[in-house]
């Protein structure tokens, strides 16, 4: 494959975009540089010219030595490199030519010449298929741009008509819930339709899909079936454009996605602490809860550290929701510190009340064991970081929680069996599907944080969640181990929480 295109230093559009495009499609790359172009992510600075003839010795040494399967051609820069591109193209005459008519960048700086269009036109028609986008296409047509589908259409019906070669008119810039692109021939119509991914990283979309349809081309047997498979790609890339990290401005897309599959933050923060979940799953505190034989001593410690827990629990809840980016997540963590505070903590009130003879008083005054400090100071030094490493330290007491409840109903068999289990209140509250619901929505937002994560902040928000998992099964054992602070000169431990009945 041969590209004859612009650069881009910062990779994501030009030659740089169309080799990684080639390159994801099986194909051998090769680049021709028509202009050296000083752009990043936020725009252009400046264009380099080198000229025609070196553009010629370019293209030379190209086609005196390797056999070319297809070529795309993107920003040609001006009039003198167009002729010139133009007469390569009649000379060698490649089985398959892609004519992306590169005007404008996305950023709105100009990549042509003023007054090359007509230079322009003159290669589309040496083309066999063009792929203009909104503005490119009423530039080919000397017409206005077109303002919805129905315009495009036309307008590429026009042109392919007036040209004789296949039109992919790009609907990138018109708005709606999808991207559709119309491919038109003299004898044909296909619509390729995407849906459009909530993303601000289109930097070089257009580079990368022409490049793909000239890649695949030689590969397919015809611009249909190449141009589906190329725009199905291209929508892969852009849906995981975000996790590149690349620029500040409008970023690259992801042209080699599909060797490392797209995961969520979650998704692979679970996977990550598959070893505590089993931990916790076959921890014999848990165990014992689900089949009714906890003792209640060994419940009545976990309970009254799980009330002291909860108390700075909420307070990082609260630090979350202070920080949250937008209304909706900082409701949430408002409203998740309150219920830590109110709904959540009645049951360990009602509980230690009736079986362990504590008042509230007596709650409020346990001092919180060494797992559980060691525990909550790990979440306040989570919210002392960002957001992201707050919310991800917060999500295992969500989701671990969900999890165990969730497992402790189904192995209690029916409901009746459910209420025979003395634990059966707080195995419901955390089986409840609310609570369920509660963990579907944090973990959605802190997917949410982690995609506006640097790759450095994405792992250190990895190690919170991880953390806090080990966190979560040390603390369910405590109920077995009854851990104590030693105190000094006594060599022996200091009782947290008065024994059932005391
Ligand atoms: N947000 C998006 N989601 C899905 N597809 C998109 C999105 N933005 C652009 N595309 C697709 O990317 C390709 C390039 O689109 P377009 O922006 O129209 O061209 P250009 O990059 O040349 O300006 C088209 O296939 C278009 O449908
Ligand atoms: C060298 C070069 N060629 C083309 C584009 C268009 O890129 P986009 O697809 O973002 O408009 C660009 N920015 N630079």
């Amino acid at each position: 494959m041969l590209s004859i295109a612009g650069t881009d230093p910062t990779g994501g559009a030009g030659i740089q975009a169309d080799l990684k495009s080639f390159a994801a499609h099986g194909a051998y790359g090769m680049a021709v540089t028509t202009a050296l172009v000083a752009q990043n992510t936020r725009g252009v600075r400046s264009v380099h010219v080198p000229g025609p003839a070196f553009l010629r010795e370019q293209l030379d040494a190209v086609s005196d030595d390797v056999a070319i399967d297809a070529v795309k051609v993107g920003m040609v820069a001006d009039e003198a490199n167009a002729r010139e591109i133009g007469a390569w193209l009649d000379r060698v005459a490649p089985p398959f030519v892609v004519v992306d008519p590169v005007m404008v960048a996305t950023s709105g700086h100009r990549l042509l010449d003023g007054g090359a269009e007509q230079a322009v036109r003159e290669l589309v028609s040496r083309a066999d298929v063009v792929t203009p986008n909104v503005p490119e296409l009423a530039v080919l047509l000397g017409e206005e741009e077109a303002q919805d589908q129905a315009g495009v259409l036309a307008q590429a019906r026009r042109l392919a008509t007036s040209t004789g070669v296949v039109v992919l008119a790009k609907g990138g810039h018109l708005a709606g819930g999808s991207s559709t692109d119309v491919l038109v021939s003299a004898d044909a119509e296909v619509t390729l339709d995407a849906p459009r991914v909530d993303t601000r990283h289109t930097h070089g979309t257009g580079c990368s899909l022409s490049a793909a349809i000239a890649a695949l081309r030689p590969q397919r047997d015809d611009w249909e079936t190449s141009a589906r498979d190329a725009k199905a790609w291209l929508t892969g890339a852009l849906r995981a454009a975000d996790r590149l990290a690349v620029g500040t401005g409008r970023g690259p897309v992801d042209h080699l996605h599909a060797l490392v599959p797209v995961r969520s933050f979650t998704e692979e923060a679970w996977d990550r602490i598959a070893g505590w979940r089993t931990a916790i799953a076959g921890n014999a505190f848990v165990v014992a809860l689900g089949d009714g034989t906890l003792p209640a001593e060994a419940f009545a410690f976990y309970l009254a550290q799980d009330a002291a827990y909860l108390e700075q629990y909420s307070r990082v809840l609260s630090r979350a929701s202070a920080a949250a980016p937008d209304r909706a997540a900082r409701e949430f963590f408002a409203t998740s510190a309150l219920s830590a505070l109110g709904a959540e903590q009645s049951l360990h009130r009602d509980w230690l009340a009736e079986h362990a003879g504590m008042d509230d008083g007596a709650v409020t005054r346990v001092e919180p064991s060494p797992v559980t400090a060691a525990y909550t100071d790990h979440l306040h030094a989570a919210a002392a970081g960002s957001y992201g490493e707050a919310v991800a330290a917060l999500l295992p007491c969500f989701w671990l929680y969900a999890q165990v409840g969730d497992d402790l109903v189904r192995r209690a068999g029916t409901a009746d069996e459910l209420a025979s289990n003395p634990y059966a209140a707080w195995i419901s509250t955390y089986g409840d599907p609310a609570f369920a619901e509660a963990t579907r929505r944090a973990v959605q937002l802190v997917d949410e944080a982690a995609r506006h994560a640097s790759p450095s902040e994405r792992e250190r928000m990895h190690r919170a969640f991880e953390l806090s998992s080990m966190h979560e099964h040390l603390f369910f054992e405590q109920g077995l181990t009854r851990p104590t602070w030693p105190v000094a000169g006594h060599g022996s431990g200091q009782t947290v929480v008065p024994a059932p009945g005391a």
